[in-house]
């Protein structure tokens, strides 16, 4: 493959391990977007659209579409603040959720973020904490140094009098070793966190995993628009099932209000005229629970189906 094997064709960048790979693939298959990545290659042709995926760590997403060197990307909103990227948030997508947390030793008594100006923090966000200690030594309080992160007019002047170092991993480590008095990282489940006797100060920022595009990029090419709409079926379907029940025409209106439906639900007539049959999109994680409840007004035959793919109307 060389470099006209790429021209006319749209660059979407996606995450090529990690947290993230794997549900980007899955939205990729889930979207018919075709492709076949030859062992270790980083960059794939689709075999059914004009896209080249290419494959790159999800820390440099960001900044590769920011700069326009890739057209598309997937990655975490924690990447594109630590990249001071200038992208263009097109969709969220619901994975890769976590928090970026100020952390210190359970033995220590820090109550807040702003005693911690003047100490050593260790993080691999060296960018965002350093702009988030910055605001906070600049006066700002911890709520005013979050939002700062996401303001690209923000001149935020580098901390003074906290120490920022920068490791690639195992962040949690460096307060038992006695590196830094606070760490800056990453918490899902806090289970890491925990394991490393470690308890959190404040959140500087939440993230998930974005579809992200460059900003002179997304009026010109259609297909952005179209991977867009694609992705987003997806991720519908993933959340939703379709729900089907027959019910008196007397109990509609209090099943409707059980299962408005994405927009409306459709209730089509039957042979029996007193009965109708709906048919809605309800969520994945409430099914049961709207179950127990259509039949409690009423409804027969209630049937739940999985949905391979959908559009929706925003
Ligand atoms: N514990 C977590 N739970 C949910 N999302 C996470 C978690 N850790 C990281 N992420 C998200 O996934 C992104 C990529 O994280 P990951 O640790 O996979 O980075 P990587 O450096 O690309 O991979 P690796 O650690 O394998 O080198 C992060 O920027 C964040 O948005
Ligand atoms: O709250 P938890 O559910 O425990 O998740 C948090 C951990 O996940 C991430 O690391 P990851 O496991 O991706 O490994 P890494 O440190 O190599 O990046 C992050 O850096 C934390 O260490």
């Amino acid at each position: 493959m060389d470099f006209s094997d790429l021209q006319d064709r749209l660059l979407f960048a996606v995450p090529k391990k990690g947290r993230l790979h794997e549900q980007c693939v899955a939205l990729l298959n889930g979207g018919d977007i075709q492709f076949h990545r030859r062992n270790r290659l980083d960059i794939a042709l689709s075999t059914n659209l004009p896209i080249a995926l290419v494959f790159l760590p999800a820390a440099d997403i960001a900044k590769f579409v920011g700069e326009g060197n890739v057209d598309l990307g997937i990655t975490g909103q924690d990447m594109v603040a630590e990249n001071g990227a200038n992208v263009e948030e097109i969709l969220k997508l619901g994975f890769g959720k976590c928090s970026l947390c100020v952390q210190t030793p359970t033995s220590t008594s820090y109550k807040s973020s702003k005693d911690l100006v003047g100490k050593r923090i260790v993080t691999s966000f060296e960018s965002v904490v350093g702009r988030y200690f910055g605001a906070l030594e600049a006066g700002m309080d911890e709520t005013q140094a979050s939002a700062a992160l996401w303001d690209h007019t923000a001149t935020i002047p580098l901390p003074k009098q906290t120490t920022i170092n920068y490791v690639s991993g195992s962040v949690e480590a460096a307060c038992a070793l006695g590196l830094a008095d606070a760490i800056v990282d990453l918490v899902e489940s806090g289970e890491t966190m925990r394991a490393a006797k470690l308890h959190p100060i404040t959140t500087v920022l939440t993230t998930e995993a974005v579809l992200i595009c460059n900003p002179a990029k997304h009026n010109t090419n259609p297909l952005i628009e179209m991977i867009k709409r694609r992705i987003e079926g997806v991720i519908a379907a993933q959340r939703y099932v379709l729900c089907n029940y027959n019910i008196p025409r007397e109990k509609l209106k209090e099943a409707v209000a059980i299962t408005p439906g994405k927009k409306a639900p459709t209730v089509s007539p039957l042979e029996d005229n007193d009965w109708v049959a709906v048919s809605s999109m309800v969520n994945k994680k409430e099914v049961a629970d709207i179950m127990d409840k259509l039949e409690k007004v009423g409804a027969i035959d209630v049937l739940v189906f999985a949905i391979q793919n959908c559009r929706v109307g925003n």
